[in-house]
């Protein structure tokens, strides 16, 4: 009757953390952060305050993934696809990695966090690019959770680059045809120190993974959910963690 009533207490209000934290945790979350302009739209607020919400999200959920022990938090912050918005919405969105370091940096540091950015950095504002590199410089020795932020990043741009580094690898007799595989196509992606994402989280209700970690995902577990991202909770990153726990995972084997 006890255990029933608990069951029924952790699907009512949630999973208790320590309930989580007897289960595998997934080494590696990648999440799509949607839904920051859908939040503010709500509320008759602009564009802008959905975004500063959501970056306020961005640091609740790395703590608490530290905290769980995540190994590797990966955030979708800035498509190559974004810089279609309007101008102004882009320099916003541009700033906001300074305004996030210069306020939770030395937090950062003090719990240990690995900054890192994946994307083409060099077309990043100069002092977006700046804040950025100071961020990777001051943690790179820190041996806790690495927060990969994916900056001005396309999934098949990062494919044609790595097969483009590869062909010139081949025709300079670094390597030969014959050496090409899977594991050797995984080092010429940007993410290649890294495992692979054992869990991705979407929020805002779209499913569809828009140009993101496309070789990376392919044996991911995906949790999709309508909470937009400034709405984002460590009780809701608990609810994908205990769905990814449920999951048998089989790697396309039986
Ligand atoms: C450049 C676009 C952008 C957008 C953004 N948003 C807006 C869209 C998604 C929701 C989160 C808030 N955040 N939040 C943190 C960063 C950030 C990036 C790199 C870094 F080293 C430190 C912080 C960020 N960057």
């Amino acid at each position: 009757m006890f255990e029933k009533m608990k069951r029924w207490k952790n699907k009512e209000e949630g999973h208790e953390k320590e309930t989580i934290l007897q289960g595998p945790i997934p080494a590696h979350v990648a999440i799509i952060m949607d839904g920051n302009g859908r939040w503010a739209k709500k509320r008759a607020l602009p564009r802008m305050a959905g975004h500063y919400e959501g970056m306020q999200t961005v640091r609740k959920i790395t703590r608490f993934a530290n905290e769980l022990g995540v190994k590797v938090l990966t955030l979708y912050a800035f498509s190559t696809e974004n810089w279609k918005r309007p101008k102004t919405e882009v320099d916003y969105l541009m700033q906001l990695p300074e305004q996030f370091l210069n306020t939770f940096l030395p937090e950062l540091i003090e719990e240990n966090v690995q900054v890192r950015v994946m994307g083409h950095k060099e077309q990043l504002p100069s002092h977006t690019l700046r804040a950025v590199n100071k961020a990777i410089e001051e943690t790179k020795q820190n041996t806790g959770l690495i927060l990969n932020f994916a900056l001005n990043y396309g999934s098949r741009a990062e494919i044609v680059h790595a097969v483009q580094k590869l062909v010139d690898d081949v025709q300079n007799g670094a390597i030969q045809t014959s050496d090409v595989n899977e594991q050797l196509f995984h080092s010429y992606l940007m993410t290649n120190d890294l495992p692979d994402p054992d869990l991705l989280i979407r929020t805002s209700g779209e499913i569809r993974l828009s140009n993101f970690m496309l070789w990376q995902l392919a044996y991911t577990e995906f949790w999709f959910t309508d909470i937009l991202w400034p709405d984002f909770t460590e009780q809701h990153f608990l609810q994908a963690v205990h769905e990814f726990q449920q999951r048998s995972r089989r790697f396309g084997g039986v």
